[in-house]
C-alpha cells in the first residue's frame, strides 16, 4: 500500500511522500519500523505526540495527529485528523485489507463473550467457517488462543481479521466493549449486523455517567452499522427501549428477542438444574428447545446469538435447533466438579454487580441447602462497585467469603474492606487459594458454591506481576483433597 492510498481517510497532500510504501501502522512508537505510519494518540496517561520524534527517528514515514497537534520540525508529513483514533482504525483496515465477509459485533454490559461464542457455534453447525474474537480469546477452525482485551486495538484486530480471512473464515463474531467503541477500535470493521444484550453498572471509572456509558455503546448502532443492517436487541432489559430507539433512529432493521421480543419470542421457560427447556416463537412457529446450560441469563444470550445467526443467513429452525448443542464460554457458570455429597462447584466470571446478582439468583432454585460465594473485586477498577457487590452477595448467598481478585497496584486489604462495609458477617480470606479451599471444605449435600470474578483468567495480578492462578485448578485441587 502507498501512503496516497490513505487519501480518503487522511490529507495526504504531498505527491512525493504519497508514493512512499507503507510497511506498517502502529500507535506505539516503540513498535515503529522503517516505513511505518505512526498514529499519535492522546491517551489516559500520555499524549502520543510526545513520542512522534522517536517514531520519526525509527523510520516512520508519516504521523497521524489531532487537528490541534503541535508538530514542529519532525521532517515527515503530519496527517491531521479531527478523529485520529478513527483515522487509525480506518487506515489499519485499509492496510490489512481482508476481513471475513460476514462480521457481527455484540455489545452490552454482560453476555458479550457468551453471545459471541454461541454465534460461532451456530454458524459452524450450519456448515460455515466461523470464528469468534473476544475476552476469552480467538477461536477459529484449527485455532484457539487465549485473549487479553475484549476488543483488540485496531492494528492487532485488522491483522487478525486478515489472517482469519486468509485461512478461509467467512463468518466472525466479535465483542464490542464500551472502551473499544469509545476508542474507535472497531471503526474499520465492515459489520453485517450488531446486537445488544443489557446495560448495568460497569466501568464507572472510565465513563462519567451511565448515560455516557450507554451512549458509547450506541456508537455500534449509530456510527458503525450501515443503514438497514439488522440490529438484534434483547427486549427485556431496563435499557432495551432506549437502545431500540437509538437503533431505529439510525435507520437499522430492529429485531427484538426475549419475552417482549417480536423477532424471537420467548414463550415459556422451565428451568432444570443444568439445562432449561424453552419455547421460542420464530416466524409464527413455536420451537421447543432444550438448552444444555445452567443460568437464566443463558437463555437471553442464546436468543441474541440465534437472532444474529438468523440475521446472517442461518434458517430460523436450524439456528434454534443448534441451541441444543451449545457449549458455554469457558468460566461462565462453568461446573467444575461436585463434592462426594453432590454439592456442585461453579466458576463464573461475574465481576460486576448485575452479573453477580444474576448468577447467585440462577443457582438458588436448585439449591436446597446453602449458596456459598467466594469473590473479590479488582484493583485499579471502579471502586463504587465494591460495596454494591458486597450487599448483593450478602443478600443472595448464605455464606460470603471475600477474597482477592487482581489487586493490581492497590492494597488488597483495603479493597476487601470496601466490600466488607456492605457485607457484615462475611468471612475474609485474602489468599484466594485458601478462600476456595474454605468454600469447598464447608459444602454439605444440597449446597452450591460459586467462585466468582475470574472465570477463564489464568493469573492473579498483584502489583505489576501476574502469578499463574486458575480458579478451575484450585477448585479441582480442593475437591481432590476433600476426596482423599
Ligand atoms: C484505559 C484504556 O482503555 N487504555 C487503552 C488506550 O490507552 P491510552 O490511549 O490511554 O494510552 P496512554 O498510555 O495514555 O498512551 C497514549 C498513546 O501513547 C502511546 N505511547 C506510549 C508510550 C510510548 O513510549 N510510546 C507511545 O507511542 C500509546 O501507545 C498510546 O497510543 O489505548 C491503547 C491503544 O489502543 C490501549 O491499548 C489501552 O488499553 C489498555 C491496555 C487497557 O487495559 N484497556 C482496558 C481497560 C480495556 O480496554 N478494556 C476493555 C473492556 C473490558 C470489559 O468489557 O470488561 C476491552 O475491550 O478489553
Ligand atoms: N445476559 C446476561 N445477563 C446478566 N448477566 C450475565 C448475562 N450473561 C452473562 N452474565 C454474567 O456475566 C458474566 C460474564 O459473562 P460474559 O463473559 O458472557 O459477558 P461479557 O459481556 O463478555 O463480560 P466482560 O465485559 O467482562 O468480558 C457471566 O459469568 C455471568 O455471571
Ligand atoms: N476486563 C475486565 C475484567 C475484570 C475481571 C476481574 N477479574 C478483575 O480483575 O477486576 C477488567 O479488566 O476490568
Ligand atoms: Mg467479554
Amino acid at each position: 500500500m502507498k501512503l496516497s492510498d490513505l487519501a480518503e481517510i487522511l490529507p495526504v497532500e504531498s505527491a512525493a511522500s504519497g508514493e512512499r510504501i507503507v510497511e506498517g501502522i502502529t500507535s506505539d512508537s516503540r513498535a515503529v519500523c522503517p516505513g511505518f505510519v505512526f498514529a499519535a494518540l492522546r491517551g489516559g496517561k500520555s499524549d502520543g505526540m510526545a513520542f512522534a520524534p522517536d517514531a520519526a527517528a525509527r523510520g516512520a514515514i508519516a504521523v497521524i495527529a489531532a487537528l490541534d497537534a503541535d508538530a514542529p520540525g519532525l521532517g515527515i508529513p503530519v496527517l491531521k485528523s479531527a478523529d485520529p483514533r478513527r483515522a487509525l482504525a480506518l487506515a489499519a483496515a485499509r492496510f490489512h485489507g481482508r476481513q471475513p465477509e460476514t462480521m457481527v459485533a455484540v455489545t452490552g454490559t454482560s453476555g458479550k463473550t457468551s453471545v459471541a461464542v454461541f454465534v460461532r457455534q451456530i454458524w459452524a453447525r450450519a456448515g460455515m467457517q466461523a470464528a469468534s474474537v473476544g475476552t476469552t480469546g480467538v477461536v477459529a477452525p484449527g485455532r484457539t488462543e487465549y485473549g487479553s482485551l475484549t476488543t483488540p486495538d485496531p492494528v492487532a484486530l485488522h491483522a487478525l481479521l486478515a489472517e482469519l480471512a486468509d485461512a478461509g473464515v467467512t463468518h466472525c463474531s466479535m465483542e464490542a466493549s464500551s472502551h473499544g467503541l469509545d476508542q474507535r477500535r472497531l471503526d474499520g470493521v465492515r459489520l453485517a449486523a450488531g446486537a445488544f444484550t443489557n446495560l448495568g453498572r460497569d466501568h464507572m471509572d472510565y465513563h462519567p455517567t451511565i448515560e455516557d456509558y450507554h451512549r458509547a455503546k450506541m456508537r455500534l448502532f449509530e456510527d458503525l452499522l450501515p443503514k438497514g443492517a439488522p440490529a438484534v436487541i434483547f427486549a427485556d432489559d431496563a435499557w432495551s427501549q432506549p437502545t431500540i430507539d437509538a437503533a431505529a433512529k439510525a435507520g437499522l432493521d430492529v429485531r427484538t428477542v426475549g419475552r417482549k421480543g417480536t423477532f424471537l419470542t420467548l414463550k415459556r421457560v422451565e428451568h432444570e438444574r443444568r439445562r432449561q427447556r424453552a419455547e421460542i416463537e420464530a416466524e409464527g412457529t413455536i420451537h421447543e428447545i432444550l438448552l444444555p446450560l445452567a443460568g437464566d441469563f443463558q437463555i437471553s444470550n442464546a436468543l441474541v446469538a440465534a437472532g444474529l445467526a438468523i440475521s446472517t443467513g442461518v434458517p430460523a429452525g436450524d439456528a434454534l435447533r443448534a441451541l441444543e448443542h451449545l457449549e458455554g464460554a469457558p468460566g461462565r457458570l462453568d461446573l467444575v466438579g461436585s463434592t462426594g455429597a453432590g454439592a456442585p462447584v461453579y466458576v463464573d466470571y461475574a465481576h460486576k454487580p448485575e452479573a453477580l446478582e444474576n448468577v447467585l439468583s440462577s443457582v438458588r432454585p436448585f439449591t436446597t441447602g446453602r449458596v456459598v460465594v467466594v469473590f473479590g473485586c479488582g484493583g485499579d477498577r471502579d471502586r463504587g462497585k465494591r460495596p454494591i457487590m458486597g450487599e448483593i452477595a450478602t443478600r443472595l448467598a448464605d455464606v460470603v467469603i471475600v477474597t482477592d481478585d487482581n489487586p493490581r497496584s492497590e492494597v488488597p486489604a483495603e479493597i476487601r474492606a470496601e466490600i466488607l462495609t456492605a457485607a457484615p458477617g462475611a468471612i475474609e480470606i485474602g489468599d484466594r487459594r485458601e478462600a476456595i479451599r474454605k468454600g469447598v471444605g464447608m459444602l454439605a449435600g444440597g449446597d452450591t458454591l460459586i467462585v466468582a470474578g475470574k472465570g477463564h483468567e489464568e493469573g492473579q495480578t498483584v502489583g505489576t506481576v501476574t502469578h499463574h492462578f486458575s480458579d478451575h485448578e484450585e477448585v479441582r485441587n480442593a475437591l481432590a483433597e476433600l476426596a482423599r
